[in-house]
């Protein structure tokens, strides 16, 4: 696949400010749920940057006001120096957003409804290049005069993506870009969208998916309960989680393991245990042999790394007596 050149009409020249998105202070209530609890960061020009958090965090809820489409309670924000209240037009016009639901026009034909919306933002011929570039990329080109009914949901989910990019804006949320999309077209999106970034335009994404976040982003942050938990350079992130994970597989008819040994079980399926390792606590000779000792053979033995997933899932899980993580 073509990739987009530092000189192709998506390259952005960079400003002197490097701050993107700058979130100060902002809350939101909806009646009585506190959906954002003073959430300040700053995401930076031209970094991929991932907003992660479970079901309810405020993810979306801090999107639709970086975007205008509802207002903070209190705080503000600005895109590219530009308040998204105030001055909401050019805040707007700096910012791409791809919804993350399937919301269009059923009637137009793809390549008509991708000149109209590249008209809103007052961008005219000269961008219609742009938008065949951008058919092309997302392989819509076939579709281009096919109306938008007739399309299956994944190429409507990328129609929505090319729609959001029209005028070249200089930061890109996708929210959920690729929630119910098949393999191929997630990996088309992968490399679309690391593409956009290396031409210099910041990328913020949202997903449940954490193995995108861990291939995509630069840094990361965390919300969780409307707060922002953790905002971390990726790599450092991993490597601040001082554990690893050994997974063995036992055979014979052994009795109860010891109770230091069960501490560690996360997980046990059929004749596999999967056991979470504290760097300079717990060892891994140590264990096998207590497990040995408890009448078991081993029969295989891995080990891995953290996952992004096993810090979020730690980072985030609500405490069995209800404080949250
Ligand atoms: N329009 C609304 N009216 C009332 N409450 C809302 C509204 N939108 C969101 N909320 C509440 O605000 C909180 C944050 O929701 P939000 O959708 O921002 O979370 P999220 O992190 O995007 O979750 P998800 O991953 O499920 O999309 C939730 O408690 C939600 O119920």
């Amino acid at each position: 696949m073509r990739r987009l050149a530092r000189d192709s009409p998506s390259a952005m020249p960079r400003a002197s400010n490097d701050t993107a998105i700058a979130i100060d202070r902002v809350h939101k209530r909806y009646g009585r749920t506190h959906a954002l609890r003073g959430v300040s960061f700053d995401i930076r020009r031209g970094e991929y940057f991932g907003l992660l958090g479970p079901n309810g965090a405020g993810k979306s809820t801090l999107i639709s006001i970086i975007a205008g489409l509802t207002h903070a309670s209190e705080g503000s924000i600005a895109v590219l120096g530009h308040d998204v209240r105030s001055d909401f037009r050019a805040a707007r016009r700096a910012l791409g957003v791809v919804p993350q639901e399937l919301v269009y026009d059923p009637f137009f034909p793809v390549r008509d409804l991708l000149r109209l919306q590249a008209g809103y933002y007052g961008c005219g011929r000269d961008y219609w290049p742009w938008i065949n570039e951008l058919l092309e990329r997302l392989e819509l080109t076939d579709k281009r005069d096919m109306s938008m009914r007739a399309l299956s949901g994944g190429m409507k989910r990328r129609v929505l993506i090319a729609q959001a990019l029209v005028h070249k804006p200089d930061v890109v949320i996708l929210d959920e870009p690729t929630a119910g999309v098949d393999v191929e077209l997630r990996r088309t999106l992968w490399r679309f969208t690391r593409d956009l970034n290396d031409a210099g335009h910041t990328i913020v994404l949202t997903t449940h998916y954490l193995e995108e976040a861990e291939e995509l982003c630069d840094r990361i942050a965390i919300l969780n309960h409307g707060e922002l938990k953790v905002l971390e350079d990726k790599r450092a992130l991993l490597d601040r989680h001082p554990y690893r994970f050994l997974s063995l597989q036992l055979t014979g008819d052994g009795g109860p393991l010891p109770a230091e040994v069960e501490a560690l079980v996360e997980d046990r399926h059929e004749d596999t245990l999967e056991l979470k390792l504290e760097q300079g606590r717990h060892y891994i000779a140590d264990v096998m042999e207590s497990i040995r000792d408890a009448g078991y053979r081993i029969a295989d033995v891995r080990t891995r790394e953290p996952h992004l997933e096993d810090i979020f899932v730690e980072l985030t899980m609500d405490k069995p007596d209800g404080r949250a993580a």
